[in-house]
């Protein structure tokens, strides 16, 4: 008999479906990736559709498990796009609208209605975010009022609520399973970090029945076992976690103090708090990091909604270049005396501005400015809004980090790197393995299913791949951030 020595991680992200077979070490030796088409049905809603999620996990997962042969994969890992909401019918399985994304801003006149009642300090002490419409809460609530019989049917436990994780394993197990995991459950705005149970006053609050949710669990542990009518093969479901909490595993960030952040269509940095849940004083998040055996940490988040996404924008909304990798290039070749500035609010402003009304702007713009210099811009933004997430937490007194360790599609990029290590004043370190996500997910399940011995043998698996010092002078750092603070109040004062 062959030796099960791989563990199957799904990626399931805003952009696309993967699926990566990785070693217990660490090394991915089968990838295989669908893009998710974007539903943009109103300003600022965004949808994907759940049957287009499920079908694109089968294809990949039997496309690299018949690369790799099935009977070398030990469990499967799964991992996600964060707060995206699906409810579905516990008997048929079948979604009853399309999942509502977790850039969607419909539930924004309630959360309005809910900061106006005075219930954000409340919503921030229990469940460590700030009222937005970002959180699953809303979405749901939007669903059991918005579509037809929806409310009377959860009232009657007919129906099922998931983030994509949940979903997901739902769907592998054959309906089998309705759990979560506990880095899920703590992005709806219904779970309590401190008690790590949901909490009955905000389930009223958002009129949410207790029986549309799902089991929380830790991250690492049997889930259930998937049907060979899904994927093919039944296997143990050994590991959940969201996706940015993923990145904190899979970066090996285990150790408190220790941050990493993700640059996929948004950017995420989450900073290690070990067993405190560090409230914010300048309207970062607190967040569970993991739950892994006896190992459990909080972290404080800072979360970004475009970055990634920008470079999209400008890539098939302007069409001003081919590849996203071709921006490295253009930023490259773009003039040093450009002060061109964009402001990629297209969906408001995340941490720490937390601006819904908030609109994208360029600012700058001369004669002379051409499609490097706005390219450029993009990455910049990028860049001057991680700063502004370290300069929250460092202004709610967390001791400064040695490192930033990046991943996502956009850590790709090196130009972006040398920035970010510039306007940081930071070493930056790229790992390895950029799919830092998928393998965050593969470790769970490692240890979930015993693959992996302990979370130590997960931090020897971490190499540097580059390291990026900066270079910039002081004086010129410090000239362009302030240039972007300037354009970041110009485009908030323009949208009141
Ligand atoms: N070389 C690059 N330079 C800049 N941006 C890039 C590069 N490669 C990919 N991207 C951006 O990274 C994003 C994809 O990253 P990924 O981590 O796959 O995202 P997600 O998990 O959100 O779907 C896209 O928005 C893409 O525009
Ligand atoms: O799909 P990503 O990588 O952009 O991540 C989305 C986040 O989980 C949203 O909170």
């Amino acid at each position: 008999m062959a030796t099960k020595d791989l563990i199957l991680s799904i990626d399931q992200g805003t952009t696309s479906t993967r699926a990566i077979a990785f070693t217990s070490g660490g090394d991915a030796v089968a990838t295989a990736q669908k893009a998710l088409p974007q539903i943009y049905p109103a300003d600022g809603w965004v949808e994907h559709d759940p049957e287009e999620i499920w079908s694109a996990t089968v294809e990949v997962c039997r496309k690299v498990l018949g690369e790799v042969g099935t009977e070398r994969v030990g469990a499967i890992g799964i991992t996600n796009q964060r707060e995206t909401t699906v409810l579905w019918d516990r008997k048929t399985g079948k979604p009853i609208h399309n999942a509502i994304v977790w850039q969607d801003r419909r539930g924004a006149p309630l959360c309005k209605k809910l900061i106006e009642a005075g219930h954000e300090p409340t919503i921030q002490r229990k469940t460590g975010l700030l009222i937005d419409s970002y959180f699953s809460a809303t979405k749901i609530a939007w669903l059991l009022e918005n579509v037809a019989g929806a409310k009377a049917r959860a009232e009657k436990g007919e129906l099922a609520f998931g983030t994509i994780d949940s979903f997901l394993l739902w769907r592998l197990t054959g309906g089998k399973v309705h759990a979560t995991d506990i880095t899920n459950a703590c992005r709806t705005m219904l779970f309590d970090i401190h008690n790590k149970a949901w909490d009955a006053d905000l389930l009223k609050l958002f009129g949410v029945p207790p029986s549309l949710l799902p089991e929380v669990k830790p991250n690492a542990g049997v889930f259930g076992t998937s049907e060979t009518s899904g994927i093919g093969v039944a296997l143990p479901i050994a590991g959940m976690a969201g996706d940015q909490q993923a990145a904190v595993i899979g970066q090996a960030c285990l150790k408190p103090g220790m941050i990493k952040s993700t640059y996929g269509t948004g950017c995420f940095a989450l900073l290690n708090t070990g067993n405190e849940a560090k409230p914010s004083q300048n309207r970062l998040l607190t967040t569970i990091a993991y739950q892994l055996g006896d190992r459990f940490a909080y972290a404080v988040e800072g979360s970004i909604f475009v970055a990634g996404a920008a470079v999209q924008w400008l890539r098939d909304g302007l069409k001003l270049f081919q590849e996203a990798g071709d921006t490295d290039s253009l930023a490259k070749s773009a003039s040093n005396t450009s002060n061109v500035y964009l402001v990629p609010a297209f969906t408001g402003l995340g941490a720490p501005y937390w601006d819904p009304e908030a609109r994208g702007a360029i600012l700058g713009l001369t004669r002379d400015t051409g499609i490097a210099e706005v390219v450029r811009s993009a990455l910049e933004a990028v860049c001057y809004q991680t700063q502004d997430l370290m300069a929250a937490m460092s202004a709610d007194g967390g001791t400064r980090p040695t490192a930033l360790r990046v991943d996502g599609g956009m850590a790709r990029n090196d130009w972006v790197l040398q920035f970010l290590a510039d306007i940081l004043q930071l070493p930056v370190e790229r790992p390895h393995v950029t799919e830092t996500t998928a393998l965050g997910a593969a470790f769970c399940a490692g240890l979930g299913s015993g693959m992996i011995a302990d979370v130590a043998a997960i931090e020897k698996t971490w190499r540097p791949d580059r390291r990026f010092e900066p270079k910039m002078a002081a004086a010129e750092r410090d000239r362009r951030y302030a240039g972007w603070q300037d354009a970041v109040r110009r485009i908030r004062h323009g949208a009141k």
